[in-house]
């Protein structure tokens, strides 16, 4: 029975990611890369479905959870009755290879050890044929399934029982075991060992030294740098995509059928992730990102996507798991997105607010990039007035979103801008027309005046937490009445215990069943939107809670359930943490009263 979703902490190496359970378990690993297939899947089914154990066999007293210092090292100490073992869990950067490597230390009196190694490929579905072999002048273990090789390295290999490898033995004070495990093609020969003690020390170096940029002036700055960093791990080193989250089918409602798959690069969520590093002062990581867009978006401006694979690749058919039975029995569990194919206008604006930033922040335009901006706002002076699905890519009827048209309307503007402040060439005459045109429709169709606040679509009374964004990304004053009453009324109708619904699913709009759990980048977002409005120390005492809801080792889910006291939904997931980051910023310096033109950078 897999943990409570808050249970795991993430390690990773920037081509994939594995959550690590508080008992020592491996329970969710893709390998080679963030959407392959897993070949431990524990974390959606049962052990059977594939698990990395190392733990105390006996009775566990107590147990605590680090990150060493500025690093995504992850470091478990579990205390038994007759000493105590620390667990330090890595995955080696920067070297091209896909490597997990497990050190147990006992630092306190005997501790009786216990090893199961359980590889089941293609999502927990195939028993491998595993067997002991010599290579490079040392035994090893080693699995072969399709076309996955795993090794696994060590002083103490499990031996092979009832199709699982597993051991016991006793570590005294001061003895130290190091296992590791390489992933490889099947046709390929059993790699070289690593070098273990120079790939720890270069990973955390590396890691300590991009973690040292975060910015040091913010409310809750050691959370907001566990999320940089935790950023930087969903960022696939050789690409530049940028994963929405590392897992899949985590539910957004415990038994039900909201499960999805966020091992994908969103241009929305990579575009808000690059916005939130620019805001905190990762400048160069916008070029990497606009590289990758122009390689995944390349062609006609007709067939952008919404998201692609992190290599940049179309394909991502959505399709369900009939053999895993989903975490806390929540199924279907499904790989790929049906997503990919829907009509959401926002994305564009979100783009051109992340290159707009980078091109402040000094990074020049290529010919490439600009003309590739031009001609996504070409294509959407076209088509800018068609229904969609929205931002949270509601899979009932498509709408006049509100927040898409706002966002339409960001994108003209950011692309007038480009031309008035950045010289870049441009019909900025028609798209000045059209940025007017749709302000002044959404102001028409989009408010809804009687009860003073903006509305979810066009034809619905409904509110919607998207709208809080209205003023952070420069469409209306964090003051002005309108926003101001949209402020009050999701407050009324989407706060649940504190913390904000996206939508009210009772409406029916999204076309599914079931209900969800607060959004927590919504709630991050209502921070932004009262710093923005003045009311700075209610912003404030807000973000003090959303922090409060992070894990022991700073992650967040997507949502949160507050009756059961537990996350919900994929975790840990990229929008919760870009939102905790862009609420610090909007906070930092905080003082009673409206944002200033000066806090621009933080607020788009
Ligand atoms: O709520 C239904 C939808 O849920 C997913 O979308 C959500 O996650 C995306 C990735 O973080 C985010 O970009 C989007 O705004 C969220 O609504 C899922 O990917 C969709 O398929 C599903 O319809």
């Amino acid at each position: 029975m897999p943990l409570p979703i808050e249970d795991y902490a993430l390690i990773g190496d920037r081509g994939t990611a594995a959550l690590v359970g508080s008992d020592g378990s491996i329970d969710w690993l893709c390998l080679p890369r963030f959407d392959s297939p897993a070949c431990f899947a524990a974390l959606l089914g049962t052990e059977e479905n594939g698990r990395w154990l190392l733990a105390p066999a006996d009775e566990v007293t107590s147990t605590r959870r680090r990150y060493v210092d500025g690093t995504a090292l992850l470091e478990t100490t579990f205390t038994t009755a007759d000493g105590e073992l620390v667990l330090l869990d890595v995955m080696p950067t920067g070297d091209g290879r896909a490597d997990v490597v497990r050190r147990l230390t006992c630092t306190q009196g005997r501790v009786r050890v216990r090893h199961d190694w359980r590889v089941r490929t293609d999502y927990g579905r195939v028993r491998p044929w595993v067997s002991r072999e010599q290579a490079h002048d040392e035994d090893v273990v080693v699995a072969v399934a399709g076309p996955d090789k795993l090794v696994l390295r060590g002083p103490r290999l499990p031996r092979g029982r009832e199709g699982h490898h597993f051991d016991e033995f006793d570590l005294a004070a001061g003895e130290e075991m190091t296992f590791s495990m390489t992933w490889v093609r099947s046709w390929r020969d059993v790699p070289a060992p690593l070098g273990l003690t120079e790939r720890i020390r270069a990973t955390t170096d590396h890691q300590r030294a991009w973690s040292e940029r975060a910015p040091d002036d913010v409310p809750h700055a050691a959370l907001v740098q566990r999320s940089l960093l935790t950023l930087m791990l969903m960022t696939h080193e050789e690409t530049g995509g940028i994963v929405a989250a590392p897992t899949t089918s985590l539910p957004e409602d415990f038994g039900g059928e909201r499960n999805w798959d966020y091992r994908y690069c969103w241009l929305r969520d990579a575009a808000l992730t690059l916005e939130s590093l620019l805001g905190a002062g990762y400048d160069e990581e916008a070029l990497g990102w606009r590289r990758w867009l122009l390689r995944a978006v390349a062609g006609d401006p007709a067939d952008l996507q919404i998201m692609y694979t992190v290599d940049g690749g179309r394909e991502l058919p959505e399709r369900e798991l009939g053999h895993l039975a989903g975490y806390a029995g929540s199924r279907p569990v499904r790989i790929g997105n049906g997503a990919v194919s829907q009509r959401q206008n926002d994305v564009l604006g979100e783009v051109m607010i992340a290159l707009d930033l980078a091109r402040r922040a000094g990074l020049e335009e290529t010919g490439n990039s600009w003309s590739l901006q031009r001609a996504l706002v070409d294509e959407l002076a076209d088509h800018w007035d068609e229904p969609d699905n929205g931002l949270w890519e509601i899979r009932g009827p498509q709408r006049h979103f509100t927040h898409s048209r706002v966002m339409v309307w960001v994108a003209f503007d950011r692309a007038v801008r480009a031309v008035e402040d950045h010289g870049l060439p441009g019909p900025v005459e028609r798209w000045r027309a059209l940025r007017d045109r749709v302000r002044q429709e959404v102001l028409d169709k989009g408010y809804d005046a009687e009860r003073g606040t903006f509305t979810q679509h066009y034809d619905t009374r409904e509110v919607d937490a998207s709208l809080l964004v209205i003023p952070l990304v420069g469409f209306l004053p964090g003051d002005d009445p309108r926003v101001l009453g949209t402020i009050e009324a999701v407050q009324q109708d989407l706060l649940r215990d504190g913390l904000l619904l996206r939508y009210r699913t009772s409406s029916g709009v999204d076309g599914l069943s079931g209900h969800e759990h607060p959004f927590l980048a919504c709630s991050f977002w209502l921070v932004s939107a009262l710093a923005v409005a003045g009311r700075r120390a209610e912003a404030g005492a807000l973000f003090d809670r959303l922090c409060g809801l992070a894990n022991d080792v700073g992650l967040l889910s997507e949502e949160y359930d507050a009756d059961g006291g537990r996350m919900a939904g994929n975790f840990p997931q990229a929008f919760s943490h870009l939102a905790l980051v862009q609420a610090a910023l909007a906070l930092r310096g905080t003082q009673d009263g409206p944002a200033t033109a000066d806090d621009d950078r933080a607020l788009t």
